[in-house]
């Protein structure tokens, strides 16, 4: 029960320099029924205001007011999908029959990883991606800037420094299908393996449908009251922030896992 009662919802970075396929991959999962947030169409619906620098043309965004936003959005479809999970007495099996039944949130953007703390990183070799910004008619200043971000690994260290868990997928002699099919493969992989972690967690705090049914009528309501809850009964909750897991197995990171076609064996993440 307690599984129907708290599936951990999983927000996910899909990030990456600039042409290296976060937009096209995304739509090809969403055409699937995968959640996506694109965050510059978010930007653009939820007028998250910003500054255009001229000299490196690009705009800049007002990052804490994004944050905000898409914390507002994500606590929103985390209670529907609570209250579908609920009303459809869906079961961990059932999570992985329909991409709609997965509770996970794919935010796609190069911004992405400062937004949620499991990230999965797409990389291209430098020269197929100057083709393609070239292509796309960036200035060859803006290309030389992307290139050379992607040849010096700016977004994977930034990633380091905002995520507990990093992943990277090579793209480069991937289609955009086979690069889907990679995330697909490592997202249900990924939320398997925090499911896991999030009932450890669970069992460590006595958290049992009985307790929980005690405490709620409907068994739909956010995990921080649980927390919260049982923490004035003298339980330990691992906190820094909202996310409560992902701080009680922080210690195993950074992880950095990188996806060789047909070598990876994502049933074992965290070894
Ligand atoms: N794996 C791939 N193989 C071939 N072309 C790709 C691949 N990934 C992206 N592209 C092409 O590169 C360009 C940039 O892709 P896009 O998804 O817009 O990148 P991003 O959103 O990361 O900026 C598009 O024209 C897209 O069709």
């Amino acid at each position: 029960m307690t599984d129907i009662l708290f599936p951990p919802f999983l927000t996910i970075a899909l990030t990456g320099t600039p042409g290296t396929g976060k937009t096209e991959v995304s739509k090809k999962l969403e055409s699937e029924g995968y959640r996506i947030l694109h965050v510059t169409e978010f930007i653009k619906k939820n007028n998250i205001p910003s500054e255009r620098d001229e000299e490196r043309d690009c705009d800049v965004i007002d990052m804490d007011a994004l944050e905000e936003a898409v914390f507002d959005y994500q606590q929103q479809i985390r209670k529907e999908y609570n209250q579908r999970c609920f009303s459809e007495e869906l079961t961990r099996q059932d999570f992985h029959k329909s991409p709609a039944h997965l509770p996970v949130l794919i935010i796609e953007s190069h911004l992405a990883h400062y937004l949620c703390d499991l990230s999965v990183v797409l990389r291209t070799h430098p020269y197929t991606l100057k083709d393609r910004l070239n292509e796309r008619g960036y200035s060859d200043k803006k290309v030389m800037e992307n290139v050379l971000a992607e040849s010096i690994d700016v977004v994977l260290c930034d990633c380091f420094d905002y995520c507990r868990r990093v992943y990277e997928i090579e793209t480069t002699n991937l289609t955009i299908d086979e690069t889907a099919d990679c995330l697909k493969e490592l997202i249900h992989a990924l939320y398997d393996d925090e499911f896991d972690i999030y009932n450890s967690l669970m069992e460590k705090m006595n958290v049992t449908a009985e307790n929980i049914a005690a405490q709620s009528q409907s068994g739909c309501f956010p995990i921080s009251d649980v927390l919260g809850a049982f923490e004035d009964d003298g339980a330990v909750v691992y906190e820094d922030g909202d996310d409560d897991v992902g701080d009680y197995i922080e210690e195993q990171n950074p992880i950095l896992m990188k996806y060789v076609p047909g070598q990876n064996d994502w049933s074992e993440l965290t070894e």
